[in-house]
């Protein structure tokens, strides 16, 4: 597991998934720079990086003969330069995406290979924010990537073969596996997933059963490790709304339209376990 020979990565966006990347990245002793626009997201970041890492090792996710690689939290995107890597990983808003992607790229060498881990976007729309498009892919990790070892790397129709070489040792330093899919709203996951934790939604909406109930009826009916409620929390409440409207802005597909319960969750600033509410209630609010 880990090559921390492949060199410095940089990670834009210090949220839940940009945290579980840099937790990933650090853990296999490759060096991390993280970037966001707000200072106090990266505090907690760095207090979570720390963490999550330190629980890693413990449950043996992270070879313990490998040192954490070093970590930098930045404002300043212009820190990736020399970058072997950039995973982008902010709000899952197109226009939060475009001015990342323009922010951070241009100070990258050409070839390096730029990482999308948007939820649902194309890969090949985002590759259109950039000035090399054949740089850039689509890695979907999974939360928490430092548990969770297989992701969906998308190549969309302009990506290069050598960005996708470049993924796949990024991905073996990092101990990942990839499933190899295409391109187009939500992916493989994604384009089910998010339109289950929808229906899962409406269901409790209509009165049909309770969030306990639905969740029960997937891990204990189907064997499922948890149920699309609980899967919700854990991603987030506003970045599933977000992934809906995504897909279906982008599928004309009703049965992506966010039901009114998640929208009023959201609206509430109930997202799930970051907040310590969402469909259930968590101690902890990081
Ligand atoms: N949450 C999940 O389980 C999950 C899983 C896989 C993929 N994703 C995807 O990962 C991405 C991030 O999701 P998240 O859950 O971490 O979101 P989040 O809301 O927790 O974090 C997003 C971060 O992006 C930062 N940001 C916004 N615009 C920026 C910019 N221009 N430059 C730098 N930073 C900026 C915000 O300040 C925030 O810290 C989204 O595309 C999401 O769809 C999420």
């Amino acid at each position: 597991m880990g090559d921390s020979a492949f060199g410095r990565v940089a990670i834009i966006g210090a949220g839940v998934m940009g945290t579980g990347i840099a937790t990933l990245a650090v853990g296999s002793g490759l060096p991390v720079v993280l970037v966001d626009l707000d200072r106090e997201r990266l505090e907690r970041a760095r207090a979570g990086i720390t963490a999550q890492t330190r629980l890693g090792r413990l449950m043996g996710s992270f070879d313990r003969g490998i040192a954490d690689g070093e970590l930098e939290t930045t404002t300043d995107p212009g820190r990736v330069a020399g970058a072997a890597a950039l995973i982008e990983s902010v709000t899952e808003k197109v226009e939060a995406k475009a001015r990342a992607l323009t922010a951070s790229t241009a100070a990258l060498a050409p070839g390096t290979v730029v990482v999308s881990n948007t939820s649902a976007i194309p890969i090949d729309e985002l590759a259109g924010y950039t000035a090399r498009p054949e740089d850039v892919v689509g890695i979907h990790f999974m939360n928490p990537p430092y548990l969770i070892r297989t992701v969906e790397l998308i190549r969309g129709p302009r990506s290069g073969d050598a960005a996708i070489a470049s993924a796949e040792r990024l991905l073996a330093a990092l101990g990942q596996t990839p499933v190899h899919v295409g391109d187009g709203p939500g992916f493989v996951v994604n384009r089910v997933l998010q339109r289950s934790i929808n229906e899962a939604a409406r269901i409790v909406q209509d009165g049909v059963a309770t969030p306990e109930a639905v969740d029960a009826a997937f891990t204990g009916c189907l064997g499922h490790r948890t149920g699309p409620l609980a899967t919700a929390d854990l991603i987030g409440l506003d970045n599933v709304v977000d992934s809906l409207h995504v897909l279906l802005e982008r599928t004309g597909d009703e049965g992506y339209r966010p039901c009114d319960l998640l929208v009023g969750k959201v609206a509430a600033g109930h997202f799930g376990r970051k907040t310590g509410r969402g469909f259930f209630e968590y101690r902890t609010t990081s």
